[in-house]
């Protein structure tokens, strides 16, 4: 039996529609498109690349996108003044600074200085704060994404054993805080757990976050489980998830590809995040059922 393979880039897509359908009614309610800021520091090719689809998303789904790039070797403090620029600009609902930064920079410190109702990312401490409290914030993209494709799946999630292979601020750990709140029973395992395999063997659902190659093989992987894989890591054989995919598909109910899993969604939520940043900037109210 082969799992059913989840088109994160469908679901992303039909996403993208709804959304601008809620950008075109924000649009004529506020009399003007809601605006996403990106922030690109150095020529990272892979960065560049995620800058660019954003940027294109952003137009396609009638939002404004405001791009900009500056040299690897701007300082702190230049950057911080763009942030407060962004932050003072009432055309720009959300901002985004693209990481990882140069490391003579200090992302906590420019994180910390986005106005926490533009912070897109749901990065700063503020929003993080408000996930753990269950009050209404900007989510990170990349984990509501993973949410939006177990929903889709598998309904409701109450009392699904969940583990969250990945302890990052970015993925791993509001991973976990969405899965707690959608009422499953939630692992984090990471590079210290002890006999990770076992832990992964209970699980109804896996995220696998951990940034490693194909570390996660198939035979760890429950029958009929459902396995979302956010790992994008680029090989001599290609890009590949953190899932051992060949021999998971084998064993799981449902599985993501990498490309086409993950990735495609954690831009449609940005693009969700923007609008939804946008309407509580100026009260403008949306259909939050369609986001
Ligand atoms: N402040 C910040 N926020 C981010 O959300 C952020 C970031 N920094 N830095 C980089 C990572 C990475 N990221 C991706 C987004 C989309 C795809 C994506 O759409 N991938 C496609 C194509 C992959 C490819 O071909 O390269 C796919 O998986 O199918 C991948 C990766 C957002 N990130
Ligand atoms: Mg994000």
């Amino acid at each position: 039996m082969s799992a059913t393979i989840i088109d994160g880039k469908a679901h992303a897509a039909r996403l993208r529609e709804r959304i601008a359908v809620q950008a075109a009614a924000f649009a004529g309610a506020a009399g003007r498109a809601a605006g996403l800021a990106v922030v690109l520091v150095g020529e990272d090719p892979a960065s560049a690349v995620y800058v660019r689809s954003k940027g294109k998303a952003t137009i396609a789904a009638g939002m404004e996108s405001f791009e900009h790039r500056l040299p690897a070797d701007t300082d702190q403090a230049a950057l911080i003044a763009l942030v407060d620029r962004l932050n003072a600009d009432p055309a720009v609902d959300g901002i985004l600074v693209q990481l990882p930064l140069p490391a003579h920079l200090d992302a906590d410190a420019i994180l910390t200085r986005i106005d926490s109702d533009k912070d897109v990312d749901g990065f700063h401490p503020v929003n993080v704060g408000r996930l753990m409290l269950g009050l209404p914030g900007l989510v990170p993209c990349t984990p509501y994404g993973c949410l939006l494709l177990l929903q889709d799946v598998l309904g409701d999630l109450t009392g699904l054993d969940a583990v969250v292979v990945g302890r990052s601020n970015i993925v791993g750990k509001p991973m976990a805080a969405l899965l707690t709140a959608a009422s499953a029973t939630v692992t984090i395992a990471h590079s210290r757990t002890r006999d990770l395999a076992a832990v992964v063997r209970r699980a109804d659902i896996v995220v696998a976050a951990v940034g490693r190659a194909q570390m996660i093989p198939g035979d760890w992987i429950k029958p009929g489980a459902t396995v979302i894989d956010v790992g994008i890591n680029r090989t001599d054989a290609g890009l590949v998830g953190d899932v051992d995919f060949a021999s998971a598909v084998e064993v799981a109910g449902a599985i993501t590809p990498v490309p086409g899993g993950v990735g495609p969604m954690t831009i449609a939520c940005l693009l969700r995040n923007t609008v939804v940043a946008a309407a509580r900037r100026e009260g403008v109210p949306l259909d939050m059922s369609a986001l």
